[in-house]
């Protein structure tokens, strides 16, 4: 895991920088990048939850007593921003059944570049939850930075983003609005380009998931 700037680590894991070339690839069909989206999403899971903390328990095995360590009850949310983000969302429940899924709906208009709002719905104890965003494209960074900006009316005990490419100026939007969310991806970008599509990136995520367009 590399540093890119404070509070913003880039995934160098061989596995993910292999699937995520195959899902820039534009001849991938949306079959083959769904399930890669997903298996990315949970081999990023692996690494974020790397700092969970642990507490000690004992069990019983058909042998004897073992001293053992269990996850010592953090409790997490994830939020996926509609719809791009729902493909993040199976990759991470695979580790992590017991998480609580968010849904923050948003889109981006394609004049304004400016996010959308049309649903939310979060579990009822989020000030008690830790919480991962998930979006795999981090742009203009307007739709994860109002995605915080919804979640933290509601307190949460702290605030992660996983996304799969960052545009420098997303991160840059996201790190100034919003320095104490930590971001994770799997690579930062050159650019966006006039259309506020992230270059090379992958295209459109959401199209490119739902077969829609
Ligand atoms: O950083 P930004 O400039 O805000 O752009 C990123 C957003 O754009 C995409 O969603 P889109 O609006 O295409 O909606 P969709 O997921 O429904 O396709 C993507 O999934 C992010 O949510
Ligand atoms: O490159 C981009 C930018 C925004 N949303 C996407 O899906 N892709
Ligand atoms: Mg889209």
């Amino acid at each position: 895991m590399i540093e890119y700037k404070k509070n913003v680590y880039v995934f160098d894991h061989p596995l993910i920088q292999h699937k995520l070339t195959l899902i820039r690839d534009k001849n991938t069909g949306s079959k083959e990048f769904r399930e890669l989206v997903e298996e990315i999403a949970m081999l990023m899971a692996y690494e974020v939850t790397r700092n969970l903390p642990l507490k000690e328990v004992e069990i019983e095995t058909p042998v004897g007593i073992a001293k053992c360590k269990v996850i010592s009850g953090r409790k997490l949310a994830i939020v996926p921003i509609l719809r791009a983000g729902l493909g993040m969302v199976d990759g991470l429940l695979r580790l992590i059944p017991a998480a609580k899924v968010g849904h923050i709906g948003l889109y981006r208009d394609p004049q304004t570049l400016k996010p959308v709002e049309y649903y939310c719905k979060l579990p009822q104890d989020v000030h008690e939850r830790d919480i991962i965003v998930l979006d795999p494209m981090l742009a203009t960074g307007g739709s994860a930075s109002a995605a915080f900006d919804y979640i933290k009316k509601y307190n949460p005990q702290s605030l992660k983003l996983m996304c799969l490419i960052a545009a420098p100026e997303g991160i840059e939007r996201l790190t100034t609005d919003h320095p104490d969310v930590e971001v994770y991806c799997a690579a930062v970008d050159e650019k966006l380009n006039d259309h506020g599509y992230i270059v090379p990136g992958l295209g459109d995520a959401g199209d490119r998931l739902f077969g829609t367009k």
